[in-house]
């Protein structure tokens, strides 16, 4: 259907805002961390599919970082296999690891693939073990029981952290036309793999390649104070304040530490965003109003 005056008015605005921004950005690289409760219907995953299509025909270069913790929950329970949280952190023993890399690696990451593909662009995926892209060592959880007065460090199975990013590969498909997918499974110095939470693969990815921006997609506004109201702009202090007092838990613990870490270590700004709202990576990137949580090394 054609556009009538005021639509089409508002599009070239659009469109016309993007410019500086598109000027700004084109050679960058900005890292994408697609959570997998961001994953929900067909149209929302086309529009981020088509999204990444767009900031790679206009010279940004996208690297696509993603999730899939409630599709891995769907087949343990499936399997009947229990599955339980610490800090953010699936509890991960051999079996529950075999689940996560067929989920991770086979089905989450082929899925963005082809949807990448089908939108025009040109994706590869890749696990932290092709081309030992993520090198990973076993995370241990600090953790405080409430009837304990010191937090004890724990062991959580086959769940690691980020070593080493091997980025020689990612530049060789960044100097290309292709656009790396990541399913954040490491591997260890003896081979083995390891489950590791994409939020930390998406901070340390950015981090090695020097990012532009980080951009968290999740399945909330942003960052909530206890009100439901969206926060940013906030100091190291406020976000220790706001895990204390236990605003802060679950699955934003891992996002909120990989932001202030991404930002401390050179990447220009991280952002936490509503990736149930079509298109806000490009509302994101290309327009005035930032969406959801903005952090910056200016709040630290
Ligand atoms: N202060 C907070 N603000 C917003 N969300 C929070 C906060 N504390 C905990 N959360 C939880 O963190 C969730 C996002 O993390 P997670 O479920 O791991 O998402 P993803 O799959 O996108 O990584 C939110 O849906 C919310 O339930
Ligand atoms: C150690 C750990 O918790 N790993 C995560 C990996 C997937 C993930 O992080 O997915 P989302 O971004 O969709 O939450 C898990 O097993 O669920």
């Amino acid at each position: 259907m054609p556009l009538n005056r005021k639509q089409a008015m508002t599009t070239a605005e659009v469109l016309s805002e993007a410019v500086p921004y598109i000027q700004r950005f084109a050679g960058k690289t900005i890292v994408i961390k697609y959570g997998g409760n961001a994953m929900t219907d067909d149209n929302l995953k086309n529009s981020f599919a088509r999204d990444i299509v767009m900031m790679k025909l206009i010279g940004l270069n996208p690297v696509v970082v993603h999730g899939g913790g409630p599709q891995i929950g769907d087949l343990l329970e499936q399997l009947k296999i229990e599955s339980h949280f610490i800090n953010g952190m699936r509890v991960t023993d051999s079996k529950t690891m075999d689940v996560v890399e067929m989920v991770l690696g086979g089905m989450v990451n082929k899925e963005i693939v082809g949807l990448i593909n089908s939108n025009g662009g040109k994706a590869i995926g890749l696990t932290g073990k092709d081309g030992h892209l993520l090198e990973a060592r076993k995370l241990r959880v600090k953790h405080k029981r409430p009837e304990m007065e010191a937090p004890e460090i724990i062991d959580i199975g086959h769940v690691g952290e980020v070593e080493k990013v091997n980025k020689s590969v990612l530049r060789m498909l960044e100097d290309s036309d292709f656009i790396p997918v990541i399913a954040p499974i490491g591997v260890g110095p003896d081979g083995a793999s390891y489950n590791i939470n994409a939020d930390l693969v998406a901070g340390k990815v950015a981090e090695t390649l020097q990012a532009e921006k980080l951009i968290l997609l999740t399945n909330i506004a942003g960052l909530l104070d206890k009100e439901g109201n969206v926060l940013t702009g906030l100091s190291t202090e406020q976000v220790d304040g706001l895990i204390e007092d236990g605003t802060i838990h679950g699955g934003m613990l891992p996002k909120i530490g990989c932001a202030l870490s991404a930002v401390k270590s050179g990447v220009v700004s991280a952002h936490i965003i509503d990736g149930r709202v079509e298109h806000s990576c490009l509302l994101e990137i290309f327009t005035d109003e930032g969406v959801g949580t903005l952090i910056t090394n200016n709040t630290l």
